[in-house]
């Protein structure tokens, strides 16, 4: 068997995409099932990575499988190798696992400690992990030389073995000068089998170099999955993180949701969470009425003071009392203290649209959709920016799943490459760009919209409103074109459901009143080849339609026709349609254009549908539609008014 083919399946700078696409790809190939919780594990941590942003997260292993294992979900740590000696007594632990984990919490006990002490900096988390492989009550670490590496091997051959993964979770607190840490430990066993080794083969595998800094004398993940016949279990535990199960014990340190209220909790902001509530937990199974099964064990006499020891396998789980599902006086359980998800995301939203509108106004997405990955020192200096800046804002991105991180550096996510790269064919840029110079401005002055009742273009821009389109949108060539942009891109986006909401083939013409570039208009032609639309919409806009043209149509091309809603007659039309266009104007503006429409309609059934921020116009739109007997009315997905007859 030659081993070369798969070298360096896993290891980082194979020019992958993406660390975790290789991860993934070699997990696929091997081991479906450990394939398929590694992803599971990985959607379900970034919501917990929440709760992990605001914090210093520290790895304390110098096992690149492992930083890459947690970069490759998002999680953002610094690396500080651990210098505990791994030399605890293997004769004084009652089982393997309780070794591994004591190994992995003095690991991560000894970092918090000489980062408290030493480097004055006080992480808030720290992550330990100890993988051992065990065969015949053995207990094999990493071989400290070829022979010791030849010793394990063979050990293995042919045989079914164990490796397990001790992992301690060290949450960190300073208080007066002093550490106080608690612990949060757990193990996962993997059953790995290696099929029988021929002597040229275990030193071929040796003299390769892999065996040496790996558990057991081998790494799954690369040459050493060629040994390997059957793997039973996760296979990122093998590798060194049991990825899956921290997912889980984050899950329950972060967010306890009581069995008994889970179906309350409608607007938690962590959808993937349930994910892990099938999972099975022996560890913290409880026989209390009043934990769920997986609760965490209350005991702070278990607390350690860094340095300390603790007794070995003990489950020290962290959770503030008030975390703790409590009876209420209807006997119903509720979580006193439920995290306030919503608020806080509205809260802080604006803070992720400004990382997104910076990031597409910087070409951010651009940059990366054509040069792949790069890390953030090559996109500072392709945009010109600072890269302490550009990191934090590549950080921003990533941790609201626009960008992925690896070792490599920060890609765009596929989302990032279909709809935020500039040039993409289902591209927001415009809308983006849009938002962030108009919208974004307009509503700063929110508070005076409210107080005063007035539009706020006079304040934002120093325009007056009465006439929004000449004053604010066409009076220069570069905010004309950014607007129309921005109404393209959105109403491409939305026109395919806007255009099969209904069924308009009985329909043979219909006039897109402000229809702006015709997307909507394009959408329609395809979806009813007998229906004739025409635009009407002003001539500085007209006069600039022609790039945003569909480059290949095999319909009846749209007519564009210009003149302005409120002065001029419109073209005559069985089905008119009005797609984003009231909430731009007063009332006494609405009344006259709806009158004219009114006037225009022949008589017959009318449909009218609003998008969900025009419902507010509702009664004033049905005042003028209803003598013209209403058919249809409905609220569609933040899409467009129709007002048709026929
Ligand atoms: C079985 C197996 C193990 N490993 C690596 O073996 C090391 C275990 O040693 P450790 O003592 O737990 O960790 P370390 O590497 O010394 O790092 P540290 O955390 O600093 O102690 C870790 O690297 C693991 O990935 C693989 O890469 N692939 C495999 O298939």
């Amino acid at each position: 068997m030659r081993m070369r083919a798969v070298w360096r399946l896993w290891s980082p700078g194979r020019g992958s995409r993406s660390v975790g696409d290789s991860a993934r790809r070699r997990i696929n190939a091997s081991c479906p099932r450990a394939a398929y919780l590694g992803l599971l594990a990985g959607m379900a941590l970034k919501p917990v990575l929440g709760k992990l942003g605001s914090k210093r997260v520290v790895l304390a292993s110098a096992s690149p499988r492992r930083q890459e294992i947690l970069c490759s979900v998002g999680l953002r740590f610094e690396v500080v190798p651990s210098w505990f000696k791994e030399t605890l007594e293997k004769s004084s632990f009652a089982t393997p696992y309780k070794y591994a984990i004591e190994t992995a919490k003095q690991k991560a006990l000894e970092v918090a400690n000489r980062m408290h002490v030493k480097h004055l900096r006080t992480p808030d988390i720290v992550i330990g992990a100890d993988t051992i492989v065990t065969v015949d009550e053995h207990i094999l670490e990493k071989p400290i030389d070829k022979q010791d590496a030849y010793r394990m091997l063979s050990r293995l051959s042919g045989k079914e073995h164990s490796v397990f993964t001790g992992v301690a979770i060290v949450h960190c607190n300073s208080k007066d000068n002093r550490l106080e840490t608690e612990v949060t430990d757990f193990y996962e066993e993997t059953k790995v089998k290696f099929a029988d080794l021929s002597e040229e083969l275990l030193w071929e595998y040796i003299h390769s170099g892999e065996p040496m800094d790996k558990a057991g004398g081998y790494g799954i993940q690369a040459l050493g999955g060629m040994l390997v016949e059957y793997v039973h279990g996760d296979f990122l535990n093998v590798v060194g993180f049991p990825l899956n199960h921290f997912c889980k014990k984050l899950v329950e340190l972060y967010y306890p949701p009581p069995k008994h209220t889970i179906h309350h909790i409608k607007h938690d902001s962590i959808p993937s969470v349930e994910t892990f509530e099938n999972l099975s937990d022996e560890e913290n199974d409880s026989s209390s009425p009043l934990q769920y099964k997986g609760a965490i064990k209350l005991d702070r006499s278990k607390t350690h003071s860094s340095g300390g020891v603790c007794s070995p396998g003990s489950s020290n789980i962290i959770k503030p009392n008030c975390m703790m599902p409590v009876e209420n006086q209807n006997g119903v359980m509720e979580n006193p203290d439920k995290f306030p998800s919503k608020i806080l995301e509205l809260l802080d939203g604006f803070r992720a649209s400004k990382a997104l509108f910076v990031a597409s106004k910087l070409k951010v997405f651009d940059l990366l959709k054509n040069k792949g990955v790069l890390q953030a020192v090559d996109v500072a200096n392709t945009i010109n920016s600072s890269v302490c800046g550009t990191e934090r804002l590549l950080d921003a991105c990533a941790a609201l799943g626009l960008l992925e991180k690896t070792l490599q550096g920060y890609s765009n996510s596929d989302s990032a490459n279909i709809y935020l790269a500039s040039d993409s064919e289902d591209s927001l840029h415009g809308y983006i760009i849009h938002s962030d110079d108009h919208l974004w401005p307009l509503f700063t002055h929110l508070e005076s919209a409210v107080k005063e009742g007035t539009m706020q273009n006079y304040r934002a821009f120093g325009k007056k409103s009465e006439n929004l389109f000449q004053d604010s949108y066409y009076q220069s060539m570069e905010v004309k074109q950014r607007f129309m942009a921005a109404m393209h891109s959105i109403a491409k986006l939305t026109a395919k459901d806007v255009a099969t909401a209904f069924d308009l083939s009985q329909f043979r013409s219909a006039c897109d009143l402000g229809g702006c570039t015709g997307a909507l208009a394009n959408e329609l032609v395809q979806k009813y080849p007998n229906l004739k639309v025409t635009v009407f919409d002003l001539p500085e806009v007209i006069a600039n339609v022609s790039h945003f043209q569909p480059v290949r149509q095999h319909t009846a091309p749209v007519t564009f026709t210009s003149g302005d809603f409120f002065k001029d007659n419109f073209p005559e039309a069985d089905l008119y349609i009005l797609s984003r266009i009231l909430h731009d104007w007063t009332d006494e503006k609405i009344h006259m254009l709806l009158s004219k429409i009114s006037a225009a309609c022949k008589p017959g059934p009318a449909h009218v549908c609003l998008r969900r921020g025009e419902r507010f116009k509702c009664d004033l739109i049905t005042s003028y539609i209803y003598p013209l007997d209403i058919e249809e009315m409905s609220f569609l997905k933040g899409l467009t008014l129709w007002s048709s007859a026929v």
